[in-house]
Formats: C-alpha cells, structure tokens, sequence
C-alpha cells in the first residue's frame, strides 16, 4: 500500500521522439509525482503538447519509456491504453466544448460514453462537478451563451467527470482576460487537492503558473533545461532559464529563427534580380 503511494503517477526515462524523422523530443526524464501540480513550459513549439500526447499514449516513443501508475505504455494493448487514458482528465487549448450540447450535456458526455451509470446517478455527478467550479446554476446554458473563462470552467468539470487520478491541462490560460486566469489557475490547484488528483500544467503564463505549482520543467530545443520546484527556478542563474523566466526577448533563445544577413535578404535589387534569373 505504502508503495502504490509513494509510486510516481507518471514516469518518463530516457525518451527520444520525432514525427517521422523530424526530432522533437530528446532524452527527456520526468517524474510526475501523486497529489502535485507539475507545470510543463518552453518556447512554443518546443513539443509540450507532444509530451501530453506521449502521456496521453496517442503517440508512442522511439526510445525510452512512459509510465502511467508504473504501466509502461509502449507494451500496453489498445484496451489496456483506453483503460489508462480513462483515468486521465484532459483539457485541450480553448477547452473545445460541443456548441450544440448544453452545459449540463458536455459534462455528462464521458460519463454517458464510458460507464452505463443509470440517469439519475449521472446527473447527481454532473451537478456535483458543475458545483466544484462554481457553476451548478449553469447547466441549461449553452456555450455560445458562456465567457471565455466560464467555458475553461465547464471544460475542467468534464475533464473531471469520470473522477481521474491525472488531469492534463493544455494552455488551459490561453486567452483569458487576468481575472478568469486567476480564477481558473486557483481552480486548478484546489481541485487538485480537493479531489485528490496529480495535475501537469503545459503553460505560457509564468507568473500565474509558478503561483500554482509545485514543480516546473521547462523544455528549450526539443531537451529539458532545467527543473526544480517555481523558488529554484527564480533564483537560478542559467542564462535559458533567467531569459525564460523573465520573459526577456534577448539572450539564448534567439526571436528570429536562423536566416541570411539582413542585407543580403532586402536592400539589394541585384540580389532579387539574381534570384529571378
Ligand atoms: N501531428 C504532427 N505531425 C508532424 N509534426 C507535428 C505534429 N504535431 C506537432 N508537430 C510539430 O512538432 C513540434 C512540437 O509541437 P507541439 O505542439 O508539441 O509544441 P508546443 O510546445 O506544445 O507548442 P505551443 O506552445 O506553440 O503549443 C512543432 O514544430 C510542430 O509543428
């Protein structure tokens, strides 16, 4: 018992991963330990939504290994995976709620789709999950009818809604106005200890995500380069991590993506012309 406890909820070794025979991630090692919030951050592109796949199991690893509550993914059969990724919340950028169904309707969706609970016991669960964010009163609205932030809301209830041990939250920030970014960020961590869950964070929003987490990793150049707890990633004196921390348009991490010299791109018509030619 002592051990199923103390046992990580995700562990990634020694993982390498491309699409096709472009690298994306390289040889990343993760510890995603029970009942923390973990934030995932990096310059876009850097493959965060890749590794929430990699965990998710929509993608396997060339080398190394994911594990979900000690199961290795990659030896995992297709029903073994649905079985894992039943015990995984998830929450996409933007949230992605059904525009025709009610709110009451996006939050029952998993719970009609993944268990045969009669009628009644569902929407006693909805009810619950809507009144853990707040919005019980809400649930014969439809999305078009909600604020940017109440939908991030009703999205987290339905990530919930089959009572998960991991949720994963993809830019659950992106585009909200200060005031529901507080609020969902402090939605994030209280579920999380409420409910008892393990929570990863892929985030831009540096401040508000150091606020609620207990460990960050931060991804640059497909690598980790750094990670320890939102405290050792403000003191630290890693030049990548000062710049990314501090959200510094100069240092390591270049704005512009490598190119010829200026001058040799504008300025000169002959060049143009050469180029023609
Ligand atoms: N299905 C795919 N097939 C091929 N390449 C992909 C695929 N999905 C993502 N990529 C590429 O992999 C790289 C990493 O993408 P990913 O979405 O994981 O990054 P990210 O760190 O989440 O970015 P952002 O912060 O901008 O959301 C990007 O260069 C992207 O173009």
């Amino acid at each position: 018992m002592q051990d199923t406890f103390a046992r990580p909820i995700v562990q990634i070794d020694a993982l390498d991963f491309g699409y096709g025979e472009r690298p994306i991630l390289r040889h990343i090692d993760m510890t995603i330990q029970r009942g923390q919030v973990v934030a995932v951050m990096g310059a876009s592109g850097g493959g965060k939504t890749t590794l929430l796949r990699l965990i998710g199991g929509q993608v396997r690893p060339q080398r190394g290994s994911v594990r979900f509550e000690g199961q290795d993914l990659a030896g995992a059969s297709q029903d073994q995976i649905f079985a894992m990724r039943r015990r995984m919340g998830m929450l996409f950028q933007f949230g992605a709620l059904f525009t025709d169904m009610s709110v009451f309707d996006n939050v029952a969706f998993p719970l009609r789709e993944h268990t045969d609970l009669p009628d009644s016991m569902i929407r006693d669960l909805v009810l619950m999950k809507l009144n853990a964010v707040g919005l019980r009163g809400a649930r014969d609205l439809y999305p078009a009818e909600l604020s940017g932030g109440m939908a991030r809301r009703v999205a987290m209830a339905r990530a919930i809604a089959l009572d998960p041990a991991l949720v994963m939250y993809d830019e659950p920030f992106a585009g909200l106005d200060p005031i529901s970014l507080g609020i969902s960020a402090r939605l994030i961590r209280s579920l999380n200890d409420a409910l008892g869950l393990s929570s990863i964070v892929v985030s831009h929003d540096v401040e508000v995500t150091f606020d609620i987490a207990d460990y960050v990793y931060i991804l640059g150049n497909g690598s980790l380069i750094a990670h320890g707890t939102p405290q050792q990633m403000r003191e630290s004196t890693d030049p990548l991590v000062h710049q990314f921390v501090r959200g510094e348009p100069d240092g390591p991490v270049h704005f512009h993506y490598p190119a010829a010299a200026i001058g040799d791109d504008f300025l000169r018509p002959d060049s143009v012309r050469k180029e023609r030619a």
